[in-house]
Formats: structure tokens, C-alpha cells, sequence
């Protein structure tokens, strides 16, 4: 059997609204082995947030995991569903920002602009490691400081937020997401708003404490190029469900639904010579409230067929490790 670090099966996250039930996450499933890294990709909406929210019980009202399970292998009581613990609960506050922690886009959305950048470290690490030796819990906040590269660190431990530049923010927030060495670290689109030189420091940097303790990644983005310089395996989301996952050498270079290989197809090629313009997916990916038991790629895709229009496809393996939700490509077809 595979020694998974993480394994999230049939995840259900919805969020009871006025309107009606928004299935933000609907039927998620895939797993994370040690010092692997998987990549979740998907246009805006489909649900790359939530599902990480679910993982670390962070979820806002009012969303609610409803279904499914988040097996986490890391601890010392051997595998535990996550799931059976309330968000606030002493199991969950244990492991956020121990053993799992998070990494935003949006640096802001991580550090609170009343504390120095040290003051909240040193919380970090006090909570989770050193629980009375001030000077000890310092050094390793420092000596984290400096492994990011950020200039200045005895300066800019004491620091505000709004001091730093982008760039210096996103070191000091990485800083903290990896200060107490986490089993996982999941990152959420952790470089778009950052220039591409700074970009690829922060992947590289992600890759160095990756394989210096072991730890595995769930990376969150738009894109492809990332993907495929960061991750191990893929997970292909769309209006809340995985549409296709595998390894990444497998779905980039077999895409088999119809919703990756039309990103794929969007995705410039660097000294492609031809004039063609790239390809944009038609339509708009629609919203998930009450959605109807259907492809939810039916709108938009060229392939649909009569099933699509009336039962929901399932994650099937179509080669090894290879997974695909879609009519058309099951593995009776193909
Ligand atoms: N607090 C909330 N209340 C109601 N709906 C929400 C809430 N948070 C997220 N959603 C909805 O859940 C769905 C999934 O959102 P999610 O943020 O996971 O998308 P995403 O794939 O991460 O998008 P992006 O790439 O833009 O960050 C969307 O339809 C979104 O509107």
C-alpha cells in the first residue's frame, strides 16, 4: 500500500446561502505522498481555495465540509480523518501552522498589520515548538529570516508589515508558514502578484525546504508553466470537481478531458513560431448553486454526448494513476 501523507476522498465543502446550496467542492479526490508535490490547477470559482480551506477546517460560514474525508498520515497517532474535528479544536489548532500550513497570494491575508514581523513569528514558534525560551524561539525566527533571503532580518524582525515591500512581505509570510519545518505546505497562487525574478526565488526557495525536510506541497494556480517547473502530479479542477489527475508528464502530454486539453491548448509555447492565436475556452464556468446532476463542463465543451446532459461522470482510471471524469474517455470507451 502507498505511503500517503495526505489523502482527500470525496470531499463535499458547501456553503448554505439564500439563493441556495453552493457546492463549492464537490466530490474532491486525490492524495499526497511524502516530499511530493501536486499541483491544483483551475480557472477562477472552481474551488482551489475552498478545498484547501477544508484541509486546514479554515472554512468561512457559512461553508461547511459536509462530506468525505481528509486523511492525514503525519502526526504521532497515525492516519486521523480530519474531518471529525471541529475547526477550533485543540487537534486542529495543534496542526495549522505546524504541521500543515498555508501560504496566501495575498500576504496581508496572513499578516496582521499590528504586530512586527517578529512578534508574529515568534508567536508561531512559541505556540508550536519552543514554549518559554525567548531567545532561543529568536534565533530560529532569524535563522528562518536570512534561509528566505530577506535583506536586513535583524532589522526587519522588527518591522511592521506595511514597512516591507511585496516581495520582503511574501519572504516574511513564507518565513512564518516554514518556520516550524510543516509536513505539508499547501501555497495558494503563493507568487502571482509578484515580479517573475522574485517568482522564481520564492519557487526555489519552496523546492530547497522541500527537500531538506521532506515535505510535501499542495500548489495552487492558473498556471501551467508553474505547474510544470514545481509539481509532481496534477489535479484538474472544474465547478467544484477534479476533472483529470495523473502525473504531470501524463496529463501534459495525454490530456484526455475535453476542459485540459483546451487549457493546454491556451497556454503559450515559448518559440512557437506559428500566428495562431491561442485558444480560449467559450462561455463562462457557471456558478455552482443547486447545480443540476450533469457534466458541469457541458455548456462548454465540442465532445458532449446524451449522457453528459442527465447523470454526473465519476473519476475514472483510464491508465496508471491517470484519472479522468468524463463520458466520453472512461475506460469502456477509450
Ligand atoms: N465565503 C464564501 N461565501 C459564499 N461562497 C463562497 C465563499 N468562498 C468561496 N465561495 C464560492 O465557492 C466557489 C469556489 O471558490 P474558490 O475561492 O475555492 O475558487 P478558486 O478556484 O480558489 O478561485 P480563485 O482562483 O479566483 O481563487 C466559488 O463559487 C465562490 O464564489
Amino acid at each position: 500500500m502507498e505511503d500517503y501523507i495526505l489523502q482527500v476522498k470525496n470531499l463535499k465543502t458547501y456553503f448554505k446561502l439564500d439563493t441556495g446550496m453552493l457546492k463549492a467542492v464537490d466530490d474532491v479526490t486525490f492524495n499526497l505522498k511524502r516530499n511530493e508535490t501536486i499541483g491544483i490547477i483551475g480557472e477562477s470559482g472552481c474551488g482551489k481555495s475552498v478545498t484547501a480551506h477544508s484541509i486546514l477546517r479554515t472554512v468561512q460560514n457559512p461553508g461547511k465540509v459536509l462530506g468525505g474525508e481528509i486523511l492525514y498520515n503525519g502526526g504521532v497517532n497515525g492516519t486521523i480523518n480530519l474531518v471529525n474535528y471541529a475547526p477550533d479544536s485543540k487537534e486542529m489548532r495543534k496542526l495549522r501552522g505546524n504541521d500543515i500550513s498555508m501560504i496566501f497570494q495575498e500576504p496581508m491575508a496572513s499578516l496582521a498589520p499590528v504586530y512586527t514581523i517578529g512578534e508574529q513569528m515568534m508567536e508561531a514558534v512559541m505556540v508550536h515548538q519552543i514554549k518559554k525560551d525567548k531567545k532561543a524561539a529568536k534565533e530560529i525566527c532569524l535563522s528562518m529570516l536570512k534561509e528566505v533571503s530577506m535583506p536586513n532580518p535583524e532589522q526587519r524582525f522588527n518591522s511592521y508589515p506595511h514597512e516591507l515591500s511585496g516581495g520582503m512581505c511574501q519572504r516574511a509570510m513564507i518565513a512564518m508558514a516554514l518556520v516550524n519545518k510543516p509536513k505539508i505546505l499547501i501555497a495558494d497562487e503563493p507568487t502571482t502578484a509578484l515580479d517573475v525574478t522574485v517568482q522564481a526565488q520564492i519557487t526555489d526557495l519552496m523546492k530547497k525546504f522541500q527537500s531538506e525536510f521532506n515535505m510535501s506541497i499542495i500548489y495552487i494556480t492558473h498556471d501551467m508553466g508553474v505547474i510544470a517547473e514545481m509539481a509532481d502530479k496534477i489535479a484538474v479542477m472544474y465547478l467544484g470537481r477534479v476533472v483529470e489527475s495523473g502525473s504531470v508528464m501524463d496529463v501534459f502530454k495525454d490530456p484526455i478531458h475535453p476542459y485540459t486539453k483546451n487549457l493546454l491548448k491556451s497556454m503559450p509555447v515559448l518559440g512557437n513560431k506559428t500566428k495562431d492565436r491561442l485558444n480560449a475556452i467559450r462561455g463562462n464556468v457557471p456558478v455552482p448553486l443547486d447545480p443540476p446532476d450533469e457534466c458541469g463542463f457541458k455548456t462548454r465543451c465540442d465532445e458532449i454526448c446524451e449522457k453528459c446532459k442527465n447523470e454526473i461522470p465519476s473519476l475514472t482510471e483510464v491508465g496508471n494513476g491517470h484519472f479522468v471524469r468524463c463520458f466520453k474517455y472512461n475506460t469502456e470507451v477509450r
